[in-house]
């Protein structure tokens, strides 16, 4: 079953091919890793993904839904989720309020329920508060709730992004980076982390990481970009053992 298929996606800017005939196939609750050199388009491949970029050429099929062209809030609605290179968190909101965005996807009353308090509103806010301790819980930030995300360590702050991400109940999530700037034990935290999130909310994970044994460690399968297009595609053995890749990525 295919959750994400994408066929020869491509983007250019001005002379510079970016992307170029990107093709993947992601499978149901599939953990897939997208790997490649600094600049190798891995991030304008997600770009492409979420609707912050048009494609100039490809198709991009969701569960079985056309998504290409569409804007980044429609390919949200439609199941992709994204974390990005640098934490983008409400610094100002809770750790409770961060995950409470987050699931406006699922959660709706009018703007005249909230203003005067409807009981239509208290109902869905206490809904969103179970649903938000809950998956705050499975990431180990339950205690933290009431704390200003711009407090959070910074381990638990890349946490709490992806908490957020999950919370608009994606079918796809992006993770660019999940462990950049973290230390051994923190990227062993979260290597549990998204094993555990695959197995509760039966999500299908495409992520972008340079730490090899967070790659090699949790990934089924493994995309090596090159100057915006694929060097290798396949099972970690396979891929980490091809000799091209070991040349332009590894460097060993
Ligand atoms: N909006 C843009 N305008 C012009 N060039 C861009 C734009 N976005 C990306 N690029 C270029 O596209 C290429 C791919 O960049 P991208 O950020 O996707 O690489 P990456 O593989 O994610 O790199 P890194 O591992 O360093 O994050 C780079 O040469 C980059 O400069």
């Amino acid at each position: 079953m295919e959750m994400l298929s994408v066929k020869n996606l491509g983007i250019s800017f001005g002379g510079l091919h970016a992307v170029d005939s990107f093709s993947i196939t992601v499978n149901k609750g599939e953990l897939y890793g997208l790997i490649g050199p600094n600049g190798a388009g891995k991030t304008t491949v997600f770009n492409l993904l979420t609707g912050v970029y048009k494609p100039d050429m490809g198709q991009i099929i969701l569960d079985g839904e056309n998504i290409t062209g569409r804007s980044a809030i429609e390919i949200n609605k439609a199941g992709i989720a994204r974390t990005f290179q640098n934490i983008r968190l409400f610094n100002n909101l809770s750790v409770l309020d961060n995950v409470k965005v987050g699931l406006h996807n699922d959660y709706k009353y009018s703007s005249i329920a909230g203003i005067l308090r409807l009981p239509k509103y208290y109902k869905t806010e206490k809904a969103m508060n179970e649903r938000a301790y809950e998956i705050l819980e499975v990431f180990g930030l339950k205690e933290e709730a009431n704390v200003l995300s711009a407090n959070l360590p910074y381990g638990k702050q890349r946490k709490l992004e992806i908490a957020r991400a999950l919370a608009t109940s994606p079918k796809l999530l992006l993770l660019d980076e999940p462990a950049a700037g973290m230390n051994p034990a923190e990227t062993d935290e979260l290597m549990e982390t998204i094993t555990l999130i695959r197995k509760k909310y039966d999500v299908t994970i495409l992520l972008i990481e340079h730490d090899m044994k967070l790659v090699a460690g949790i990934c089924e399968k493994i995309f090596v970009l090159n100057f915006g297009t694929e060097l290798a595609n396949g099972l970690p053995q396979d891929v980490l053992n091809n000799p091209e890749v070991i040349k332009a990525y590894l460097g060993e």
